[in-house]
């Protein structure tokens, strides 16, 4: 049941476009998932999957699923072919248009939807720092990024005020995703719903305003941040930005591409607007194909060399000694072909846990870490035993030996089997289809099976 106070708000701002909205919610609701670059070709995968996709018009990588494709039961999902997310939740990584080498804050990170689109438009290269204040939440958008292959994300649970006295315009891009009062998914989750209150809008208006003063000051002058939210409630859209830009003169709202369906945000639904406001983005359901959303895109005033660094409080982590990680590269070795030279200049051992850390990556004392880079391996009675995170990062030929099932094979595999194989006793990277899933280790005619016990499942 959709809150009384809720739609008669609603139907105060949207007028005579109130009925049709309401209507929305009779409809069934857009699903849709973001093909990841990093393991396959959008245009082939969707040429060539049994699945009915239809393409999200504002991320090239999005497409629109049927219900009966059922994409989050295939074991490409496990492979990390694709990421499972609302279409209108793909808007606001799309506008923040990180770039290949670029140092990137997703603030508010988890479960991961925008951090692993913001890392497929990185292309591995540059720097992403992933953060998420909840632990547990943490948790789960770390395993999320493993899922998805990425190499150059540090994942980290702090608050924001902690990261911003860390770093002093450090960034070239930041994404505010902000906890909000969840408006828009109240027909995806009807927790928002029962939560939902005229206070607690004033409240995540309140933390909104705090988590965006701190984001302010870890952007470099220049420098890009997208404000988002999934609710339709003006105190934090319109309201949130406008005050936001009384207090930060140094930013101001960037006129973007609107795509068919998406509405101006609105100057009349707040006390003091902000002079651009009609720039900001509001995604209705009665309009398009996806759920409720508001994006704002802020870019700060200035300009920086194009040696410019940014200060953190920690400096830049140091990696392992030339000759301490010759015998880690060697151990690496027995399952991974060759280590680029950029890479083995890299390596980072944390407790018995190995490590490839993004370029100038910030020291980890003082932050809560979870994932430093890419885990590569543990350390294990002078062994070095192969990390899932790695398996999901490399392609076949990345590995010295590699496996391939079939879709029906690696539900078996996901669920935890062993099954026979013949060839080289070691280390082998099992694929469905090409795409990688996770380790096995060959010995005797049968094939351990080495797929984390706490991801097994029966699909
Ligand atoms: C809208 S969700 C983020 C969704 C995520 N960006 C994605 O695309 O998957 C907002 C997140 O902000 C976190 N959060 C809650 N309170 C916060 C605070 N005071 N500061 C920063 N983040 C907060 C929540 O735990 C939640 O994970």
């Amino acid at each position: 049941m959709l809150p009384q106070l809720f739609l008669d708000r609603m139907k105060q701002m949207l007028e005579e476009e109130y009925p049709a909205f309401l209507n929305s919610y009779e409809d069934a609701r857009y699903q849709a998932l973001r093909i990841n670059p990093s393991k396959t070709d959008r245009n082939r995968f969707a040429e060539e999957t049994s699945f009915h996709l239809q393409p999200v018009p504002w991320e090239a990588n999005g497409f629109y699923y049927e219900k009966e494709d059922q994409p989050g039961k295939h074991p490409y999902h496990e492979a990390g072919v694709y990421y499972i997310q609302e279409p209108s939740a793909m808007a606001p990584a799309a506008y923040l248009d990180a770039q290949p080498g670029e140092k990137v804050l997703d603030l508010c990170a988890a479960p991961g939807g925008k951090s692993t689109q913001i890392a497929a438009a990185m292309q591995g290269k540059g720097l992403l720092v992933s953060n998420e204040i909840h632990p547990a939440r943490a948790k789960i958008l770390s395993e999320n990024m493993e899922r998805m292959g990425v190499k150059n994300v540090m994942v980290t649970n702090e608050s924001p005020q902690t990261l911003a006295g860390m770093f002093t315009e450090y960034f070239d891009r930041i994404m505010v995703d902000a906890p909000c009062s969840g408006e828009g998914m109240f027909r995806k989750n009807e927790q928002a719903c029962e939560e939902w209150s005229p206070e607690n809008v004033q409240i995540c208006a309140a933390r909104q305003q705090e988590i965006l003063a701190c984001a302010a000051s870890m952007l470099r002058p220049g420098g890009r941040m997208v404000y988002s939210t999934c609710t339709f409630a003006p105190e934090e859209n319109e309201g949130t930005i406008s005050r936001f830009l009384e207090q930060h003169p140094q930013f101001h709202i960037v006129p973007v591409k609107k795509y068919p369906g998406m509405a101006d945000g609105v100057a009349a639904w707040t006390k003091h607007p902000a002079a651009e406001i009609g720039d900001t983005i509001r995604l209705f359901p009665h309009h398009l194909h996806g759920e409720g959303h508001f994006v704002a895109v802020l870019e700060k005033e200035g300009t920086v060399s194009e040696n410019y660094r940014g200060y953190c409080a920690n400096g830049e982590e140091k990696p392992l000694a030339k000759g301490e990680a010759k015998a880690y590269l060697a151990g690496l070795q027995e399952f991974l072909g060759k280590i680029p030279a950029d890479d083995a200049g890299r390596l980072l051992l944390f407790g018995e846990q190995l490590y490839l850390m993004p370029e100038h990556m910030p020291a980890t004392r003082r932050l809560h870490v979870l994932r430093p880079g890419l885990h590569l391996g543990t350390v294990k009675k002078n062994r070095l035993e192969p990390a899932h995170a790695l398996a999901l990062a490399i392609s076949p030929q990345e590995a010295c030996h590699s496996w391939n099932l079939s879709v029906d094979e690696a539900r078996a595999y996901l669920a935890g089997q062993t099954f026979p194989a013949e060839g080289e006793k070691g280390w082998y990277l099992i694929t469905v289809d090409g795409y990688s899933l996770g380790w096995g280790k060959l010995a005797g005619s049968v094939m351990k099976n080495h797929y984390p016990k706490g991801l097994r499942k029966l699909l």
